[in-house]
């Protein structure tokens, strides 16, 4: 689905006027230092990740001199589809997510009934972001890589986001009773039997997810032809010695977990290992070519969701600093191709011919946001 609608209220310097339309192909935004353009994206994040894709806190979004903040979406039936009730009612969902900082209290809605969960908003919209951040994913610790593939787990399997949510309770009780120092040997065994139950599910479903990336990306290497990708391996570590059964690990480190207080073993420590020729490309990449790797996985997992019928919303701030022109325009037809709903933002105003480099442009809608007020040009 893409988001065709957005409506904020004390979102940063956003205006909290009129909804804006989108289109659900391509829009390009553009405006000064500190009009508001990463402020659209990150409002529309919101939306998709039930937080912010740039700070931590909440209270940083939220306008000053205000309390709450909400951000409203209206979602179309995906890939384009004009849905079966197209004339009078074109939206397949309607989003809202509100917090009040003050009162630290989120509310979420989806089609005007409240959820609870983060997920039950978050699974309507994947939106992946390409901001500085970004490159972490490979420069950064296993922590990024993790949240990487798990943001590609959570919307190709359902049942994931309760698996880990319970997960996180049992590592927490788990990780009291190492700290406490006094164990009873059969209440840690009762926890270690839920966690490592939970563990394998977890696995189980990234290493399905890790699979079907890894596949893609290699067609999506030869395909684009990038040679210096030879000798290059991305491995799944779901975070043990995949040689032994985690229940083993756990009775085997039984001494080193209580000495340290917490979990040592287990799907918090997973990651992805990429290596070029042995080592880590965080060591022996360029800048250039870290960025390249990037890119190819962001869009390698966007395939990975279009399998699964999903359309994915690329949120790409200040194009032209973070991506030369090679990189813009390989990274602009592979999104078209994929029918990828795609916000831009850059200072100057885009020339969409150059950003695809004489092929045929696709639907776009060109947007000028001036001190936190969107415009259609
Ligand atoms: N909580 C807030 N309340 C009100 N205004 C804010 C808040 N947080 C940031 N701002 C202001 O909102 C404006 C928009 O910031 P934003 O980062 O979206 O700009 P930008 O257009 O992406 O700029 P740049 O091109 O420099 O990255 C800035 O002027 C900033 O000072």
């Amino acid at each position: 689905m893409a988001l065709i609608k957005l409506q904020t209220e004390h979102f940063r310097n956003l205006s909290s006027a009129e909804p804006v339309t989108f289109s659900s192909s391509f829009n390009l935004i553009y405006g000064a230092n500190g009009s508001g353009k990463t402020s659209i994206l990150e409002a529309i994040g919101y939306l998709g990740l039930g937080r912010s894709f740039r700070v931590n806190r909440h209270q940083a979004v939220v306008r000053h001199g205000q309390q709450r903040f909400t951000v409203f979406g209206g979602l179309d039936h995906g890939f384009g589809n004009p849905g079966p009730e197209s004339e009078s009612y074109p939206l397949a969902h309607r989003l809202g997510i509100s917090r009040d900082v003050a009162q630290k209290e989120t509310r979420l809605r989806v089609d005007g009934e409240s959820v609870r969960s983060l997920s039950s908003l978050a699974m309507h919209l994947p939106v992946s972001v390409i901001d500085p951040g970004v490159f972490d994913v490979v420069s950064g610790g296993p922590g990024k890589r993790r949240q990487f593939l798990d943001w590609a787990v959570f919307h190709v399997e359902p049942s994931f986001a309760a698996n880990w949510q319970q997960c996180q309770r049992v590592t927490s009780q788990r990780n009291q009773m190492l700290r406490n120092g006094r164990i009873e040997d059969s209440l840690l065994r009762v926890w270690d039997t839920q966690y490592v139950a939970l563990s394998e599910r977890i696995t189980e479903a990234r290493k399905a997810a890790f699979e079907h990336f890894r596949r893609v990306f290699n067609v999506l290497v030869q395909e684009l032809d990038v040679n210096w990708t030879q000798g290059l391996k991305l491995e799944f570590y779901p975070g043990w010695d995949i040689a032994q059964s985690l229940a083993d690990v756990l009775v085997r480190h039984r001494e080193q977990e209580i000495r340290m207080g917490h979990t040592l073993y287990g799907p918090n420590r997973a990651d992805i290992r990429i290596r070029f020729q042995g080592r880590p490309v965080a060591e022996t990449f360029s800048r250039g070519q870290q960025k390249t790797l990037v890119i190819l996985m962001k869009i390698a997992q966007s395939i990975v969701l279009n399998d699964s019928g999903k359309q994915v919303s690329f949120l790409i701030d200040d194009i032209n600093a973070e991506l030369d022109e090679s990189h813009r325009t390989m990274l602009a037809q592979k999104l078209q191709d994929l029918r990828c709903q795609v916000f831009i933002t850059s200072i100057e105003r885009p020339d969409p011919t150059s950003l695809w480099q004489g092929n045929p442009t696709p639907d776009y809608r060109m947007f000028h946001v001036e001190h936190g007020k969107l415009k259609e040009e």
